[in-house]
């Protein structure tokens, strides 16, 4: 009897890293199709992640630009993702050869991969599936391997990747321009929420996917892929390395613990999903999820959720299980307050938040580019002067910008989150809420700076959430407010979620001798007479702060209650809406953008509009200015530490 000729499916693996709930594995190992061995292959994208480290011939250089973000030019995937992002590929290729199979791990551009696969002899490719995403890069990616394929007359399928809390074929619409530009009017179309999400698909089973190939090409020159976790995560790591990352980066503080320690994978995330239902943290979420210290204030799930090691509807059915008290539950989930009662406040406001997630992705279907432009979703023009312009003609700018990035701008509160994020890669919501509303409205930055470094830093940088939730709060997105319905006074905000400024002193510890909340919050409120004492004389961050808001504790409403509108409100963008700040803190003035000319080599934008892309590998610390002091800043209130009085008053309000 003739032997059928082998036939390969190749699985391009983007972020959809788990076996379980996959649909491409549940296909591949229960349905007919033909192929004879299956390859699963990972590619560290040379657009999106630095991979220069992996060159391994002797005097070659990366024929990649470096993965850098267009203007700011920071790393695109910066030293935690990097981390977290080798453990998830490295956790799924221990998982598939549990299951008898492999996993394939390259670098390089996805189209070129598929190239190389397909050329390759010793695989005779009869088939290549990937699933969709919605970002332009992602998109392009897509077009690219779908080129490859009809080229090489290969079959390709792009499919759902099913890992969104509401299935894509149960979206109440067809066309994404049909998609609301408020997130209540959506969320009122697919409740009730319990109900909407599909169930899980079935658990894989050993041996049941077809064999991997016996003989796989190489990674092609000049690059080599290591064979060990320590040698690929070393190899990520090295080129972020060589060079400072910001000017004088916050140091690391031993005493302070994470409130992300989490390894990335599937396994981990698991794991966290039973803990967070048997400690009780998903019963009481819905009271702890403002929090910020600690490592149970909030589910913790987003790294794992953005690649797709856990599915909303895994999350979801977990709650499922654990609100029914079914069979199915963990022994340790029994004893968690709320087993067996039904959907209670926290499990219900956990699903409000995966729908946030899902929505935040629709919008991105729907505007496209605009996710990443300037002017936003809203699409309105803003005045040439909207931003201070960091670069080399705008030394106080950029000082500004440094000093945001490495959290000494004298705001307790932005300090503590900005120094929290560069060193372990997460900070909560509600400091991101805050950062961003202080970067985008009170130092008048462009906020795509924000959300640039945030991709660079945050281990669950995800496309939509992460771009979509910076126009949110910066009035340029889906927030119905608009522009100035959102300001945070950090001040007030650190009343109401950190009232003893704990979280501020475990991440900026020269504030540790302060007692006084009001001076945790803002350093410069201390006497200058006694500033010595404390140990914090001197200090740019005491002596030069970059914003000073006046704020009185002990007067009604000012202090210590929760803006009203958070008993209705969600995650992304509320805070205290009510009031409209007026006062413009630290204008210096519309210059050049950060970095003039344009990206060499490179592979296309994500479409920024009109912004300036970086040259040469060089972004604002290329051009770092000296210029120091108040008045280096210009604006009224940085000479004066006072914000228009009135404009103040309805800030706190
Ligand atoms: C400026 C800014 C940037 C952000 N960037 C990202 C990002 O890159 N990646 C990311 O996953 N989230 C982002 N968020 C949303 C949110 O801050 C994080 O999802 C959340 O802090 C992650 O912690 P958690 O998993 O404990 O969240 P939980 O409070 O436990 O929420 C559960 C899950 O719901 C989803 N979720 C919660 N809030 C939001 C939200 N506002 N928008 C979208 N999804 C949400 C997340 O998947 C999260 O894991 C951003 C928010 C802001 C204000």
């Amino acid at each position: 009897m003739a032997v059928a000729k082998p036939s390969t499916l190749v699985y391009l693996m983007r972020r959809d890293l788990r076996v379980a709930d996959n649909p491409i594995f549940h296909a591949v190992s229960t349905k007919a199709h033909g192929f004879t061995h299956f390859l699963p292959v990972y590619v560290f994208s040379a657009q999106q992640v630095e991979v220069s480290g992996f060159v391994s011939e002797e005097g070659k250089n990366c024929p990649y630009p470096e993965a850098r973000s267009p203007i700011g030019a920071f790393w695109r995937c910066g030293p935690r993702r990097a981390e977290f992002l080798a453990e998830s590929v490295w956790d799924l290729k221990d998982s598939l050869e549990s299951l008898g199979s492999g996993l394939c791990v390259r670098v390089g551009m996805v189209g070129e991969i598929a190239r190389q696969l397909i050329a390759s002899d010793q695989l005779n490719v009869g088939g290549v599936w990937m699933t969709g995403e919605e970002g332009v890069e992602e998109k392009r990616e897509e077009r690219d391997v779908k080129r490859v394929c009809k080229e090489e007359g290969v079959d390709l399928q792009i499919w759902g990747d099913e890992k969104y809390f509401i299935d894509d074929r149960d979206v109440p619409f067809s066309k994404p321009s049909e998609l609301s530009d408020i997130f209540t009017t959506y969320r009122k179309m697919v409740e009730p929420l319990r109900d909407a999400p599909r169930p899980c698909l079935p658990t894989i089973q050993k041996d049941s996917l077809p064999p991997f190939p016996v003989s796989i090409p190489i990674q092609h020159a000049p690059f080599s892929m290591p064979d060990d976790y320590d040698g690929l995560l070393g190899a990520l790591q090295a080129p972020l390395s060589k060079q400072p990352i910001i000017k004088n980066p916050p140091q690391q503080i031993s005493d302070t613990e994470s409130a992300h320690p989490f390894q990335g994978g599937e396994t981990y995330a698991q794991e966290r999903l039973s803990h967070l239902i048997s400690s009780g943290s998903m019963t009481t979420y819905k009271d702890t999820r403002n929090g910020l210290l600690g490592i149970d204030f909030s589910t913790k799930l987003s790294a794992w959720l953005a690649l797709g090691c856990i599915t909303g509807r895994q999350v979801h059915a977990a709650l499922i299980s654990f609100e029914d008290g079914t069979d199915d539950c963990a022994d340790s989930w029994k004893a968690a307050p709320g087993y067996g009662k039904g959907e209670n406040d926290g499990t219900k406001a956990v699903r409000f938040e995966l729908l946030w997630r899902d929505y935040m992705r629709l919008c991105t279907r729907k505007f496209g580019p605009k996710l990443f432009r300037v002017q936003g979703f809203k699409g309105q023009a803003i005045p040439h002067d909207r931003w201070i312009n960091p670069g080399p003609s705008n030394a106080a700018a950029t000082e500004i910008l440094e000093r945001f990035l490495n959290g000494t701008t004298g705001m307790g509160l932005i300090d503590a989150s900005q120094r929290e994020l560069y060193l372990t890669g997460y900070t909560s919501n509600r400091a991101r809420q805050n950062v961003a509303s202080f970067m985008s409205k009170m130092l008048n930055i462009d906020w795509r700076l924000g959300a640039e470094w945030y991709e660079s830093m945050l281990v669950d940088y995800d496309v939509s959430s992460n771009w979509g939730n910076w126009q949110y709060v910066a009035g340029v997105g889906n927030d119905p407010r608009g522009e100035n319905g959102r300001i945070f006074n950090p001040v007030k905000q650190g009343f109401d979620y950190d009232p003893q400024g704990e979280y501020v002193k475990a991440w900026v510890p020269e504030l540790r001798d302060l007692k006084n909340p009001s001076e945790i919050f803002q350093a410069w409120t201390v006497p200058v007479g006694q500033r010595e004492q404390v140990g914090i004389a001197g200090l740019a961050m005491v002596e030069a702060p970059l914003k000073k808001i006046e704020f009185t504790i002990g007067r009604k409403n000012n202090a210590g209650r929760r803006p009203d509108n958070e008993k209705h409100n969600r995650g992304g963008g509320q805070g205290q809406g009510q009031g409209r700040f007026r006062g413009n803190s630290v204008r210096t003035g519309g210059e050049k953008g950060m970095g003039p000319g344009s990206r060499p080599g490179g592979y296309g934008g994500r479409g920024y509009g009109s912004s300036k892309p970086y040259s040469g590998g060089r972004g604002y610390f290329s051009y770092r200015g000296r210029g120091r002091g108040g008045d280096a800043f210009g604006g009224r209130e940085a000479r004066t530490g006072m914000m228009e009085k009135d404009a103040a008053a309805a800030l706190w309000r």
